[in-house]
């Protein structure tokens, strides 16, 4: 399986990329940043988007990619909770902020194609088994297993402490994952009141993972990338790169 970091930071500057991430160039995890990684061409390879949950940062170029594909004559169906979709449909898709893709170019076959999943599903696409799981984050926040004949990936996306969330990850088979650590140590206080991980929250958290054989890091917010990976040197994690691939 092979994952394209098209952003992965937790805060956008002219050297952080939003979170994405695409895999085997047809499976998209979140749409923060796909228009400035992507050309027209290939997000027109995208068969499906998950969306963890309706914060800006995950869901800031969907407008973009809808409007490109509209014009392109393509679509895209787009996996994600039913509180994230409405959230969606009523605060960005409502026809003033953007137009409502999901009607056009016309109601039978929109660009956008709006489906609800919930945990425990679990969807057989694009030969890919996916499923869903609670996350502890905002409201609606899910995320997702992705599983081929030789690979099972789990991404957490954004979320804070958790009980039972790895152990069930293992029992599943997850060998890697993708999670967060937001903030170092010294802001524990906005991590805990954002529902984030800091160093010394995702630290605690590890020694709870010790079963993956992968643990790769995301969103970090830029302020504090130097001063996170400093904090994290000598733990057995891969702090992920905007524009790196990395290959499961
Ligand atoms: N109560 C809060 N106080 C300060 N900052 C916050 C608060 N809640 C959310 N944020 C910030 O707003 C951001 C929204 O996106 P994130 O969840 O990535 O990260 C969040 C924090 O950086």
């Amino acid at each position: 399986m092979k994952v394209e970091v098209l952003g992965c930071s937790g805060g956008k500057d002219k050297n952080s990329n939003l979170p994405s991430f695409l895999i085997d160039g047809k499976i998209l995890f979140d749409c923060g940043s796909v228009c400035s990684s992507l050309s027209v061409e290939r997000q027109g390879d995208i068969e499906v988007c998950f969306i963890s949950h309706a914060h800006f940062d995950h869901i800031c170029d969907l407008p973009f990619v809808a409007d490109n594909l509209s014009i392109s004559g393509k679509n895209l169906r787009i996996f994600a909770t039913k509180e994230t979709l409405k959230l969606i449909s009523e605060n960005v898709f409502n026809g003033k902020i953007w137009p409502d893709f999901r009607k056009i170019p016309d109601r039978e076959n929109p660009t956008l194609i709006f489906e609800e999943v919930s945990d425990g599903e679990v969807l057989k696409i694009e030969g890919y088994e996916i499923e869903f799981f609670n996350v502890y984050h905002t409201e609606g926040s899910i995320g997702f297993i992705i599983s081929d004949e030789k690979s099972k990936l789990a991404y957490t996306a954004d979320t804070y402490q958790t009980n039972g969330l790895w152990k069930k990850l293992y029992e599943k088979g997850v060998k890697s994952i993708i999670t967060e650590c937001s903030f170092p140590s010294k802001r524990g206080k906005i991590a805990e009141v954002s529902y984030h991980l800091s160093v010394e929250t995702f630290i605690q958290e590890l020694k709870k993972m010790d079963k993956f054989d992968n643990i790769f890091v995301f969103h970090l917010k830029p302020h504090y990338k130097d001063l996170i990976e400093k904090e994290l040197k000598s733990f057995d994690v891969k702090i992920l790169k905007d524009g790196e691939i990395i290959e499961i």
